[in-house]
């Protein structure tokens, strides 16, 4: 078999959702509809959308999830991709003025400037470029998102200590949790792996100050994961500042920066900022 084809297989057995239980054909669009309108119902109570809001929902497919959503009172766009899926959303919601149907690709569709919710059952395979689209530009105005992810995803976003910078830094912005494991007979076709719901929610009340010092603590922290915590958070406040803030969020000062949660790294960039003590001017 050739290399790119063992490579191709190997990405669609990891992600779960891109083949069916049964092991049949590929599914390439990641398309698992939510036939368990529990789970639709979960998901939106928990985004507590209503009158007033306006909620994108990524990949919409029949509309399990923008039907319940329509119902909330919320402003709702339907992002599709599948010509065949929208050409029935569009029938379906042709009566309901608080929906849009949007034919396009939800990696790069326009998103709001205005705050916003996101609720969707989305295609596994681009999880990650999602979130990259949806919390990496500092200035975005997401509010909260309310996913269906690969179980495996999900741990790995919700990480204490996670791999890289990049999820260190959504969740130095943004509380990101499982709400709950949700089985692969919630979809039909169903895929071979659980999924999560994964709830997303800003951080209230972060200046963005504080935001810039968290950024910084944890680019270091990351470009040197072994290094003292104490010399990570010395490059930033005068010595034994830095000591006296990591012993008063429980962190040994020697330990590695690596072994420092980032909500701890959230926690000194906050004290950081409110006493004006940083002597970094990056
Ligand atoms: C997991 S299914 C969810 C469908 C529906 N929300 C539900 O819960 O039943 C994912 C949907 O995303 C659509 N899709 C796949 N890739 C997409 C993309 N890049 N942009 C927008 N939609 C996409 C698929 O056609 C499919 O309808």
């Amino acid at each position: 078999m050739p290399r790119h084809s063992r490579i191709q297989n190997r990405q669609n057995r990891r992600n779960g959702q891109n083949r069916s239980a049964r092991g049949g054909a590929p599914n390439h669009a990641g398309i698992h509809l939510l036939r368990d309108p529990a789970v639709s119902a979960r998901m939106v109570r928990s985004s507590a959308a209503g009158p007033g809001d306006l909620v994108i929902e990524l990949g919409a497919g029949l509309g399990a999830l923008t039907t319940p959503l329509a119902a909330t009172g919320a402003r709702v766009i339907a992002v599709e991709r599948d010509p065949r899926f929208v050409a029935k959303l569009q029938r379906r919601f042709a009566d309901d003025p608080g929906v849009k149907v949007v034919e396009g690709d939800a990696r790069s569709v326009m998103l709001p400037h205005r705050p916003y919710a996101v609720v969707a059952n989305i295609p596994y395979a681009i999880s990650t470029a999602l979130l990259r689209r949806l919390l990496d530009p500092e200035a975005t105005a997401i509010a909260s998102a309310d996913l269906l992810v690969e179980w495996g995803f999900a741990k790995r976003m919700t990480a204490t200590h996670p791999r890289d910078l990049e999820v260190a830094w959504w969740q130095a912005r943004f509380e990101l949790r499982i709400a709950g494991r949700v089985p692969p007979g919630s979809f039909r076709p169903a895929p071979s792996v659980d999924s999560a719901h994964l709830v997303i929610r800003r951080r209230p009340g972060l200046s963005r100050g504080q935001v810039r010092t968290a950024r910084r603590l944890l680019q270091d922290a990351y470009r040197q994961p072994g290094r003292p915590a104490r010399e990570v958070l010395g490059a930033h406040v005068p010595k034994k500042r830095a000591h006296r803030l990591l012993t008063s969020t429980g962190i040994d000062p020697p330990a590695a920066a690596e072994t420092v949660p980032v909500a701890t790294w959230l926690e000194l960039a906050r004290a950081i900022d409110a006493s004006g003590e940083s002597r970094d001017s990056r």
